[in-house]
């Protein structure tokens, strides 16, 4: 039975924040608060709640690293560099937030693995580790055993600049524990073959947000909605079964949640899990107020770059909003800030909606392929439609090569009410 729906809220009135994520940093690497007794390392099996479980933690880290390499001056001078265009690529021969989205990427692999062995290879992302660096020497961007083989590394690509790759490898070796969720039990008994599931990593997902700056936090009257800066930045990690290419377990971090003084954040952990009929989510579910009063439209987001295009066939029936940030635009589905996230466009690729997408089939929703819902079958058709246009995760775009080979090629409609999405693909079609 599907779990009862978050109703959302009329805009302007969204959810109450969540407190900040409250963490535990370990010197240890051992977890007090991972509970039952832990599996054999190199076991075929896991356990889906000690998945969550060190998911959560990897999205933690990956937050705090985020955050670190603008809060450290050292890197955030590397950072804000490449914003002035100068110097961009030259020192290096490559873009530093592209070493931050690479470390964080290859982190959450390294950490994977060594919890759970054979895991590391399973994750994919959507950044190459491969640099070459100023003279020419070809390195290949790995978390090593320890902190002092790791910046050594770290010094090849950053023509020694000895202060920035110590910060870095000091980040990505520290331990970060978040607490166990109590709903992890309900995860408890069921059993995860390594073989048959794939981990999909956007280490941070609106890097053109990331690197802008210091700017604060926009939000339009009325709106819970961020129209740019910091908090539209997420790290996202999403689990699929390879079987059927769903997305099973979904973590969202938004690493610049909060702030007093535009410059310490907090951040906030959004994650859901929908495995066979077993789903949770953080969320706090079954609201009760309707959606919408009388008289309201439901608000629908898109990118900027598709907003023309979509509002000639939106607006009537819907309120069209945008914000930069495919990954935020997803979380404020999940955050009922907003009824859908529409694109008609292929920009955005699996690493973007795999996590999204495992939480709102943990909240009974999805994430349809765009282009599909206008075709005539789709309302007659309308549970099969649904059931079989879910974006799946598992096998590349017939004919597309590199990253396009994992572009979500149809365009999204992502969703919590599928009669939203049952009426959206109605406006769509109507000429
Ligand atoms: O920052 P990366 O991980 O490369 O992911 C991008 C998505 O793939 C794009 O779809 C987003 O574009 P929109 O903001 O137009 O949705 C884009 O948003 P942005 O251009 O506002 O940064 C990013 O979310
Ligand atoms: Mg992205
Ligand atoms: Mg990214």
């Amino acid at each position: 039975d599907p779990l009862p729906l978050v109703v959302g809220q009329q805009q302007g009135q969204g959810p109450p924040p969540l407190p900040p994520t409250q963490l535990v940093r370990n010197k240890k690497a051992h977890s007090r608060h991972c509970s039952g007794p832990s599996q054999p390392q190199g076991s075929r099996n896991l356990r889906a709640s000690d998945l969550i479980a060190e998911l959560l933690n990897a999205a933690e880290k990956s937050a705090e690293v985020a955050r670190a390499i603008r809060r450290e001056e050292t890197l955030f001078q590397l950072l804000i560099e490449e914003k002035t265009g100068d110097d961009k690529g030259k020192r290096f021969g490559f873009d530093f937030k592209t070493l931050a989205d690479v470390l964080i990427q290859e982190m959450i692999r390294h950490d994977l693995e060594k919890k759970f062995s054979g895991m590391g290879k399973r994750v994919t992302g959507e950044e190459n580790n491969k640099f070459t660096n100023i003279v020419g020497e070809s390195v290949t961007v790995e978390i090593k055993d320890n902190k002092k083989k790791t910046m050594s590394t770290l010094m090849k690509i950053l023509s020694g600049n000895d202060r920035a790759a110590g910060v870095l490898s000091e980040l990505v070796h520290q331990d970060v524990t978040v607490p166990r969720p109590a709903e992890l039990q309900k995860f408890e008994s069921i059993q995860l073959d390594k073989k048959t599931i794939g981990v999909w990593v956007d280490p941070i997902d609106g890097t053109a947000e990331y690197i802008t700056g210091n700017r604060d936090p926009e939000f339009r009257p009325g709106e819970n909605i961020s129209q740019n800066g910091l908090p539209n930045v997420t790290v996202l990690i999403g689990v699929y079964e390879k079987a059927t290419g769903l997305p099973i377990i979904g973590v969202i971090n938004q690493p610049f949640f909060q702030t007093t003084d535009g410059k310490a954040w907090t951040g906030r952990m959004v994650w859901g899990a929908c495995i066979g009929d077993v789903r949770a989510t953080c969320l706090p579910m079954a609201r009760s107020e309707p959606l919408l009063a009388e008289g309201d439209k439901h608000a629908v987001l898109t990118s900027m770059s598709d907003c023309k295009k979509l509002g000639t066939y939106l607006c009537e029936n819907f309120e069209v909003l945008t914000a930069p940030g495919a990954g935020y635009k997803l979380l404020c589905v999940i955050d009922r800030l907003c009824s859908a996230y529409v694109l008609s466009k292929d920009n955005t690729y699996r690493w973007d909606t795999c996590a999204p997408h495992a939480i709102l089939r943990a909240m009974g929703g999805g994430v349809v392929k765009h282009k599909q819902t206008l075709s005539a079958d789709f309302k007659a058709k309308r549970d099969q439609s649904v059931r079989e246009l879910q974006i799946t995760y598992h096998k590349a775009e017939p004919k597309a090569a590199g990253s396009n080979a994992w572009c979500n090629m149809q365009g999204v409609i992502a969703y919590c009410d599928e009669e939203v999405l049952m009426k959206l693909a109605e406006s769509l079609t109507r000429k």
